[in-house]
């Protein structure tokens, strides 16, 4: 179980004035769930993701992880315990090919292992195994690569931070495909997943709807979903065309 509690998370604005992120966020997490977060741009989605994974620390607030806090570890510490994140913008690392980065993710894999994890990103392994990590990659590449080392890390809880931004409709379908097959009923897993994807979030097992750095809805897909599908569809319209998503 992964608990917020009470998470206020504050960054310096301008003239010297303070700009709160995240307003008392409480959630409770469950194990065997696939959670879908989603809310309009700069409500504190990807904040919240970086506050579970050690990477914002809160000003106030507790991260309890199955009855241990960790609000004060680490980043090494919390992928220890078992959590991992896969970037909205993957870093970048020139010097480093694909196949060192997967090994860094997952030490123990077989190359074949590693070919499976880029073939279930929809990437070629033998256009991509000896590729720099590095500005040569498109964003699409870069973004398969980031899902595909989160998959290698077979973490406990894997956050995904919109894993079909800069990817392609047709790699958008496989990426939803792997990750329901991966945690969707994992007892074993769980897996929160930001995204404004609306052939994703109707399928999740929880819907958390973020904005104005508040939870502001939460609930099952089939309460939450249809609350919010006009507004998501009709975002989807105006950035890629409603014919492509068949929204009219
Ligand atoms: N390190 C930081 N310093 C200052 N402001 C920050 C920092 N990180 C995030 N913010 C601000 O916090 C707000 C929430 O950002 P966040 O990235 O969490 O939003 P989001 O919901 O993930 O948005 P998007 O859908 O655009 O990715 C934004 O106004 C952003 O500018």
């Amino acid at each position: 179980m992964l608990e917020l509690r009470n998470i206020n998370v504050a960054f310096d604005g301008d003239n010297g004035s303070s700009k709160e992120i995240l307003k008392d966020v409480s959630l409770s997490l469950e194990p065997g769930k696939l959670y879908g977060i989603t809310g309009p741009n700069g409500g504190g989605k990807t904040s919240l993701a970086k506050v579970i994974m050690g990477i914002y620390t809160p000003n106030s607030g507790q991260v309890i992880l199955d009855g241990e806090d960790i609000t004060g570890l680490s980043v090494t510490e919390r992928a220890h315990r078992g959590i991992a994140y896969a970037f909205q913008n993957p870093p970048r690392f020139k010097g480093l090919s694909v196949s060192d980065i997967m090994k860094i993710a997952g030490p123990q894999l077989e190359t074949t292992e590693v070919r499976g994890y880029l073939r279930d990103v929809g990437l070629c392994p033998e256009d991509y195994l000896d590729r720099d990590v590095g500005p040569g990659l498109s964003g699409g590449e870069a973004k398969r690569i980031e899902v595909a080392q989160l998959l290698a890390r077979n973490a406990r809880i894997s956050i995904f931070d919109e894993p079909e931004s800069g990817v392609d409709l047709w790699t958008i379908q496989k990426l939803i495909d792997i990750i329901l097959k991966r945690y969707k009923r994992n007892p074993e897993k769980m897996a929160i997943v930001i995204s404004h994807n609306e052939q994703f979030l109707p399928v999740c097992d929880e819907i958390i709807l973020i904005s104005e750095g508040k939870v502001q809805q939460r609930g099952t897909a089939a309460e939450i979903w249809p609350l919010i599908k006009d507004e998501i569809c009709c975002k989807m319209r105006d950035q890629c065309g409603g014919i492509a998503h068949g929204v009219q």
